[in-house]
């Protein structure tokens, strides 16, 4: 069986999903901040941008219409509506990523990862679970970004989201933020390591994904 994309220029692809507020972006900014040869992807979102994000930051913001047409040209290695909104993973910025040697992290939902797995079956996937469903509201009453009504709609969401966890290699609960990002980095490191022998092996999927060769293995 071919094997995942990440494998082909010796750099690891990992996908980290949790319900709105479980904390996937605090512990992945962190994550990334102390390692520089750790990249995110940067998803397309027909999602309005909240206080503070920039365009090419957090998110590219495009229109349903932008979206639906990059959808059919192939742009997304995944997609999916969440939250009534449409996200999207850029196929050729992953690939570039990957590349470059910077091991890449998709923030995507469950069935972004699900996708990514089918794809990819080698990908280490990760789920990040609140310690509780009234802790997850007070998270997202506190980062303030959202109004009463979206923060509803993310909390009813959850619970189906949260039944998807056991379909991901490692489910970490974010009780003690610090506690949660040394066990997230420990499974990275762990990920990078079996990912990188894994690609050794699969050197054909170079000219199927159209990637450079590498030096490096
Ligand atoms: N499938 C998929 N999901 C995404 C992508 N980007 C973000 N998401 C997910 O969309 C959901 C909503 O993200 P967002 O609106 O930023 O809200 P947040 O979860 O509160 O930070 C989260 O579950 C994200 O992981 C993507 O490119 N593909
Ligand atoms: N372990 C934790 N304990 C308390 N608050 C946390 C913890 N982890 C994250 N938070 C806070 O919860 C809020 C939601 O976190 P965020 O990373 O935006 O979640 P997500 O990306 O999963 O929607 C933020 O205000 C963040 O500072």
């Amino acid at each position: 069986m071919v094997q995942p994309a990440q494998a082909v220029s010796g750099s690891s692809l990992i996908t980290v999903t949790a319900p709105s507020g479980a904390g996937k972006s605090s512990l992945l900014a962190a994550l990334i901040q102390a390692d520089s040869s750790l990249r995110l992807s940067v998803s397309h979102t027909t999602r309005q941008p909240r206080p503070g994000e920039q365009n090419g930051r957090e998110y590219h913001f495009t229109t349903v219409d932008d979206f639906k047409k990059r959808l059919k040209e192939g742009e997304f290695l995944e997609h999916a509506e969440v939250h009534g909104n449409f996200y999207g993973t850029s196929r050729v910025a992953v690939l570039n990523q990957l590349n470059e040697g910077y091991d890449t992290i998709l923030e995507i939902d469950w069935q972004g990862a699900h996708q990514i797995r089918r794809l990819f079956p080698e990908t280490v996937s990760i789920f990040i679970l609140p310690p509780s469903i009234t802790a997850l509201e007070e998270r997202l009453n506190k980062r303030g970004q959202d109004s009463q009504e979206i923060i509803k709609q993310r909390i009813a969401a959850a619970d189906e989201e949260i039944r998807h966890a056991s379909e991901f290699d490692y489910v970490i609960i974010n009780n003690k933020f610090d506690q949660a990002l040394s066990k997230l980095a420990a499974i990275v490191q762990t990920a990078r390591c079996r990912l990188t022998r894994q690609a050794i092996k699969n050197r054909d999927l170079f000219e199927q994904f159209g990637i450079n060769c590498c030096n490096n293995q």
